[in-house]
Order: structure tokens, then C-alpha cells, then sequence
């Protein structure tokens, strides 16, 4: 049994004044991408310059106009990236950097260097104020640990007003969630008050869940208790930074976010720290879905996926929200069935707010038109089958043939596990187009009697056998199967018909569906013909239907 007494319990907190559960988010925070940083200092191999560069153009090309791009003063790698980006002038002038450093004299004054020639950047200050790190960690009292700060804050304060740029500090009361919420605020004023923000020159307080903790409720009444307790609130630009541990990272951001944060600190695809930071494209994508612009441009997360992937040199799960290989597909039957009818009725409805079941956003609206929607497995039904074969060929199949055909693939899927867009194409062939046996059709001619009335003529093979066979009929599909009966002992009854051109152009195809009763034997089965003659189309898949009626009398 699992040794759960081991562990004590994150207590909520008693606040009955909290006001986030009645909030929607209404628009974008400000974003701030760490995946240079947090992201970079969790990989086995940390990204390289040239890797670096091009994260860091991604970036700046999906719209982040604050990027934490390292902790220079940490190593010569994250130091020279900085002079790269700074040398060949790849810093936009709509774009922050910030940079990550300890309260640490030598390591504040090598950041400031690595800063030479930025016109605006945010120096990120840190320190742990947990009662554990506290006690493990530092081993030292809250005074001290606030006392570490503070002197970070001067340091900074010293440095940047020699810096010839503008300089915004960002103090993070580091594993702020481990930390009793009046003494990180406490913390955070004495920085305040050390640095002296105004409302031109604002502060930037992040409060990491550097451990996710406990249930995202939990952080946002931290937050929304931050957000009302700071003195002059109107300087200040509340960040947060939610890891993942608990897997609620994307959760903790959104509460947080209607509790009263301003800013948000993540990565792409939630790259970092053991679970990683918070995926800031699945929180992006979330308002997105939920028509709030998200402010970043998100279009094509393919080549997001790309870039990342070669950077990171992680994999993007396959179930990854808005990302993820399989997530824009349904393999079973319901689902399938649901997302057919739902695109069919915003097709013939010309509805332009999107609602299909089991679909929150259209694929096509972040880069996927060409996911497979559905893909077919034993778990599939017939409303899937049908989706393919009217999506990747054209054949809007009859609604009774839709099981009988499904049966068929199920068959091979049951054997064989997925069958592919063209395994499905080449049985339908092969069931319903190919079939001579003991059947072959050759030629026919109809002509009109009077209005309503047709005679057919007609030249076939039966088991081999040239037949020349013609009749009369109320029509050219009644003439032929007339013609059809006298030869070969067999008693037809149309039951269903339809047809439909396949492709739009001059050699136009049709496709003909016959459904045909054997009355001796009660046996039922489709049809289907192919001509760019459609009365061809439709004998050719009467033909059809009577060699599947054959074989079934086998
Ligand atoms: C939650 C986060 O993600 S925080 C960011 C973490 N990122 C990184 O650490 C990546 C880059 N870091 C590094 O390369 C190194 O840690 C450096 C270069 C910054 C510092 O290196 P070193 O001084 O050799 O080692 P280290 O980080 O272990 O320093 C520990 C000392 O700094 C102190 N310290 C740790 N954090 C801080 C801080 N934020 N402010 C001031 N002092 C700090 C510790 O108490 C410890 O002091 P001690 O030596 O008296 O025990
Ligand atoms: C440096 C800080 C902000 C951090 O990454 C964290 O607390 O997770
Ligand atoms: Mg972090």
C-alpha cells in the first residue's frame, strides 16, 4: 500500500472574501515566454546558440513581446547568447528581454554587462522565501532571507542607474506557495519600497508556484489575496508563473488570471522544470476557443511543433491539447458519427460560429486542414467510414449503405487494427466497382418511348456467355432489369437509387448507387457504377449489385 501518511496536507486558505470564482477572463494577459530560461535549464541538452537563436525567433514571430532569454551572468553559453542577439541586432524594439539572476553582487554586475547596448529590459531578481528553504536551504530567519532581497533590489537599483537603458525590475519571492502569504507579502513591499515604482515605471511581482502544491483554487485565492493586500497597486504588474506538478498548471494560470494577475510567465508546450512551467499555448489556445483574442499568432502550431521539437528536443505528445497528433481525430463510431453530421450541418446551415461535437476548435483555424479527423479502427462505426469515403474520394455513399459497406471494413479492422483512407478505397473497389464474376457488363443502349417509358438493349456476359438481351420498362433502370431477368432466371426489385457526379469538370464522373432485393432468396445488397455516362453508371451498378447478390448465394 502506498505509504500516503508520509506526506501532510497543503491547507486552503479561509477566505471567504474571495471574488475569482464569479469571473470570466475577458482578454489576453500579458505574456511572457520563459522557455529560454526555465524551459533551457531543464533539457538533458541545453539548446545551443544557433538553437537558441532560432527559439528565440519563434518567439518574437508568435507575438511575445517579453522573453526571459537566460540567466547570462550563470554561464558563457548564456551570456554569449545575449551578445549574439544584441550583435546582430535581433532584439525588435516592440520586445523586452529580461534576465534571470540571483540577489548575488558579482552575478548582478556580469548580468548588467551582458546588457550593454539594450535599449529596455526586465532583471529578474529571485530568491526563496519558503518556510522549507528557509529552514534547509539557507538556514536562515525571515528577516535575513528579506534582507537577501532587499539588498538584490539596491544592487539592481546601483547598477541600473548607470545603465544608459531602462531598466523594469522583477522580483519573484521564489516558491511563493510554500510561503505564508502575509510574509511574502511583506517581502515583496520591502522591495517595493527599496525600488520605488510609479505608475510609468512599474514594478513586476511574480509569484511562482515554483512547486504546484495543491489544487489550483489554491493558488488563485493566494494571488487574489496578493492582488488586494499590495499598497499602491496601480504600480505594480502582478505575474504569475505556475509549474506543473500536479498537472493543474494550466488551471492554476487560468484562476489565477480572474483572481487578478496581470502577466504570464510559461513555455511552449509546458517545457520545464520536472512537469514543466505552464503551457502557455494551451492557455493561449483555451481563450482562443472561447472567442477572447489571445494576442499572440498561433496559426500555424505545425510549425511550432517543428521548431520546438528541434530546440527542445522533446516530443510533443501525441494528446497534447491543440497540438497533439491525434487530437483533432475521433476513432469511434459515435464521435465519428457526430463530427460527420456536425461539419455537414455548418456546411448546409453556412454557419459561421463553430460548433461540432466532440471538435472544441476548428483544426483547420490552427494550421491542421489536413489532420485525418477520423481514422478508422474496430472501434469505428458506420457515420466514419462514410466520413472518409466522402472526404478523401468524393462517394457520398446512401445512408442504408453506410453499415453495409462499414461491416466490410470492420471485418479488416477487427483483423488487421487500423485500416488507412486507402485500404478503405481499395475494398470498396474491390467489393463494389471490380466485381465480373459471373456478371460482366458491356454495352447498353436506351431510348425513350413516349414520355415515361424506356427500351433498353443491352450486351452482357454470364458466366462467359455473350448475351444480347433488350426490353421494355417504366424507365431505363426497370427496362434494363426486365431485360436482365428474361436471360438469367433471377427476379430483382429495385429498392433504393441515387447517384451524384464525382469530381466538377467536363469529364465529370457519376457514381450510382443501386440497392436490389433478390425476391428468391430475400438477399440485399448495394451497388454502385462508375461513367461519365449516367445511365451507364446506373447499369453498370445494377451489374455490381447482382454479382454481390451471386456471391452471397454461395
Ligand atoms: C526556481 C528556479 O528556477 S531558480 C533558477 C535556477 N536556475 C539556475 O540555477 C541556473 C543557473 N544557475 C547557475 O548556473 C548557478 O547556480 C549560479 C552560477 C547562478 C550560481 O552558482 P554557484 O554560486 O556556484 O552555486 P549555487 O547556485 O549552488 O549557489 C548556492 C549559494 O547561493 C545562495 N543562493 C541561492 N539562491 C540565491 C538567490 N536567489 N539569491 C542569493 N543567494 C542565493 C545559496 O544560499 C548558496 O549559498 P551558500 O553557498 O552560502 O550555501
Ligand atoms: C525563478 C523563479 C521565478 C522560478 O522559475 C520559479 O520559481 O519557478
Ligand atoms: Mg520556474
Amino acid at each position: 500500500m502506498l505509504n500516503y501518511q508520509k506526506y501532510k496536507r497543503v491547507p486552503v486558505m479561509n477566505y471567504p472574501e474571495r471574488e475569482w470564482p464569479n469571473k470570466q477572463i475577458e482578454k489576453a494577459p500579458m505574456w511572457c515566454s520563459v522557455d529560454l530560461r526555465d524551459g533551457n535549464q531543464a533539457l538533458i541538452e541545453p539548446m545551443v546558440v544557433e538553437e537558441k537563436i532560432e527559439m528565440f525567433n519563434l518567439l518574437v514571430k508568435l507575438g511575445f513581446k517579453a522573453i526571459e532569454i537566460g540567466f547570462p551572468s550563470a554561464s558563457q553559453i548564456e551570456y554569449d547568447f545575449l551578445r549574439e542577439l544584441v550583435d546582430r541586432k535581433l532584439i525588435p524594439d516592440d520586445v523586452t528581454i529580461q534576465v534571470l539572476v540571483q540577489c548575488r553582487e558579482h552575478l548582478i554586475k556580469r548580468t548588467f554587462e551582458s546588457l550593454e547596448g539594450i535599449k529596455n529590459a526586465v532583471v529578474h531578481i529571485y530568491n526563496s522565501t519558503s518556510t522549507l528553504q528557509r529552514d534547509v536551504v539557507f538556514g536562515l530567519e525571515k528577516d535575513a532571507i528579506k534582507q537577501i532581497a532587499i539588498e538584490g533590489t539596491k544592487l539592481v537599483k546601483k547598477y541600473a542607474e548607470e545603465f544608459p537603458g531602462k531598466i523594469t525590475l522583477e522580483y519573484s519571492p521564489e516558491s511563493f506557495t510554500g510561503t505564508e502569504l502575509d510574509y511574502a507579502l511583506e517581502v515583496c513591499t520591502a522591495v517595493q519600497e527599496t525600488w520605488e515604482p510609479d505608475e510609468d515605471n512599474k514594478i513586476i511581482f511574480n509569484l511562482p508556484a515554483t512547486v504546484e502544491m495543491t489544487t489550483p483554487n489554491v493558488y488563485a485565492d493566494q494571488i487574489e489575496w496578493m492582488h488586494r493586500h499590495f499598497k499602491d497597486r496601480e504600480n505594480i504588474i502582478i505575474s504569475v508563473h505556475p509549474h506543473n506538478d500536479r498537472g493543474t498548471g494550466v488551471a492554476a494560470a487560468e484562476l489565477a488570471l480572474l483572481a487578478g494577475a496581470d502577466r504570464v510567465e510559461g513555455t511552449l508546450f509546458g517545457n520545464g522544470e520536472r512537469t514543466g512551467n505552464v503551457d502557455v499555448l494551451t492557455v493561449a489556445y483555451n481563450m482562443f476557443s472561447q472567442g477572447i483574442n489571445p494576442e499572440l499568432e498561433l496559426e500555424h502550431v505545425n510549425e511550432i511543433i517543428e521548431i520546438y521539437e528541434r530546440c527542445c528536443k522533446i516530443p510533443v505528445h501525441v494528446r497534447h491539447p491543440y497540438a497533439g497528433k491525434l487530437v483533432f481525430t475521433a476513432f469511434s463510431g459515435s464521435h465519428q458519427d457526430a463530427i460527420n453530421k456536425g461539419i455537414r450541418a455548418m456546411r448546409d446551415r453556412g454557419q459561421e460560429i463553430w460548433e461540432v461535437p466532440y471538435l472544441p476548435i476548428d483544426p483547420c483555424d490552427v494550421g491542421r486542414e489536413y489532420e485525418p479527423l477520423v481514422r478508422i479502427n474496430s472501434q469505428s462505426g458506420k457515420g466514419g467510414v462514410a466520413f472518409v469515403m466522402d472526404t478523401y474520394f468524393g462517394y457520398k455513399l446512401p445512408k442504408p449503405m453506410h453499415k453495409e459497406f462499414a461491416d466490410v471494413i470492420q471485418k479488416m479492422s477487427e483483423q488487421q487494427g487500423e485500416v488507412a483512407p486507402d485500404q478503405i478505397m481499395a475494398k470498396f473497389e474491390e467489393e463494389y466497382l471490380q466485381a465480373a464474376e459471373p456478371f460482366e457488363f458491356l454495352k447498353v443502349r436506351v431510348e425513350d418511348i413516349g414520355d415515361t417509358d424506356s427500351h433498353a438493349k443491352l450486351l452482357f456476359k454470364y458466366n462467359d456467355e455473350d448475351i444480347l438481351a433488350e426490353a421494355d420498362g417504366n424507365g431505363p433502370i426497370d427496362a434494363v432489369k426486365n431485360a436482365i431477368e428474361e436471360h438469367v432466371g433471377m427476379e430483382l426489385k429495385v429498392l433504393d437509387y441515387s447517384e451524384h457526379s464525382l469530381a466538377v469538370g467536363s469529364d465529370a464522373k457519376a457514381a450510382a448507387y443501386i440497392q436490389l432485393m433478390d425476391k428468391k432468396t430475400g438477399n440485399i445488397t448495394y451497388g454502385v457504377g462508375l461513367s461519365s455516362n449516367i445511365t451507364r453508371a446506373s447499369v453498370k451498378a445494377m451489374f455490381s449489385a447482382m454479382n454481390r447478390l451471386s456471391r452471397k448465394e454461395k
